[in-house]
């Protein structure tokens, strides 16, 4: 990674007395792709067309390549920058590779472009077609296939999953990798966690206009201390066995039922349950370790935010 590409300084953006987006600070590394998750109101869309200079922020300062977004240079740098609106307005009595190409002119990239990435979107077969036949999930590889125009440097993303099948989703993240491959750095919003949790370089999580929260999922569960689960099968004589060998751990949660046993403990203590389990012997048959999700460490920030 080359350093920030995108630099946010002290961001706010007030709408009369809403704030959308209280102060915000973060760096984004030449070719990660950050994920941005929040509630709905959290100010994603907000700090996003920020960052793409489409409004200016009220306070601070955003750099995109070293550009301040406020300034005249950054319409050069804005050519380089693809977005996928979170609801992108197409033209319904234009065709999809119509569309593509009256952007690629707006945009000043190549028309030659339009066809292939029509076809990496999955939509060479609908190329023809007027946007008002297309389904949802197809307005939506359209829309993903117009921010790939120029090959962009950055890539805003506003739920680009929106309305897409399973395959489709698979398919996009496989898109995005390739993107990254070639260099280019991506900033996408989700509100399925399970989705992209595996899928991203970091998260950010916004809360009320702050950055709440950002860094690696394993990062996030560290500073967070979120208990571990282990599930176990195991002989239903052992019950007592299981309960005895792990009495000496504090704040243990033990679940029991014929067959299974689910512990919850803290992370710390996760080599010291393995320690106590290995003494059960042949007793335990089977063991699986779950780690936090992502809606885990979400819902365990929103849940400070509300006690607070
Ligand atoms: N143009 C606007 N005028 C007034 N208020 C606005 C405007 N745009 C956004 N807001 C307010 O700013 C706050 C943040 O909105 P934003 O759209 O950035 O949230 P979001 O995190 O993208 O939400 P969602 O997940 O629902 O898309 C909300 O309270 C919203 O009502």
């Amino acid at each position: 990674m080359a350093g920030p590409v995108i630099e946010v300084r002290g961001a706010v953006k007030r709408f009369g007395t809403i704030v959308a987006v209280d102060g915000i600070d973060l760096d984004i590394e030449a070719g990660e792709v950050l994920g941005l998750i929040g509630r709905n109101g959290a100010g994603k869309s907000t700090l996003f067309k920020m960052m793409l200079g489409l409004i200016p922020p009220t306070a601070g300062e955003i750099r995109i390549d070293g550009c301040r977004v406020q300034d005249a240079a950054f319409r050069e740098v804005r050519r380089r920058l693809g977005y996928l609106p979170e609801n992108m307005a197409l033209y319904d009595n234009l065709t999809g590779l119509e569309t593509l190409r009256f952007i690629a002119a707006l945009k000043d990239a190549p028309r030659g472009e339009c066809g292939a990435l029509l076809e990496r979107v999955g939509l060479a077969h609908a190329a023809d077609r007027r946007v008002k036949t297309y389904s949802k999930g197809m307005r939506q590889r359209l829309g993903f296939a117009q921010a790939l125009l120029g090959r962009p440097l950055l890539l805003f993303l506003d739920e680009p999953t929106n309305g897409l099948d399973p395959e489709g989703i698979r398919e996009f993240y496989q898109l995005v990798r390739e993107q990254r491959d070639r260099g280019a750095t991506i900033v996408l919003t989700s509100h399925i966690l399970a989705e992209i949790q595996q899928r991203v370089d970091r998260l950010a999580i916004l809360n009320g206009g702050k950055l709440q929260a950002l860094g690696t999922l394993s990062s996030l569960r560290e500073t967070m201390q979120l208990p571990l689960w282990f599930e176990l099968r195991l002989a239903p004589t052992a019950h007592q066995a299981l309960t005895l060998a792990l009495a000496h751990i504090d704040g243990v949660t033990i679940d029991l039922q014929d067959e299974q046993a689910s512990i919850r403990c803290a992370r710390t203590d996760r080599m010291r349950i393995l320690a106590a389990l290995s003494g059960l012997g042949e007793q335990l048959t089977d063991l699986v370790i779950h780690e936090p999700s992502l809606e885990d460490v979400f819902l365990g920030h929103s849940d400070t935010r509300d006690a607070s």
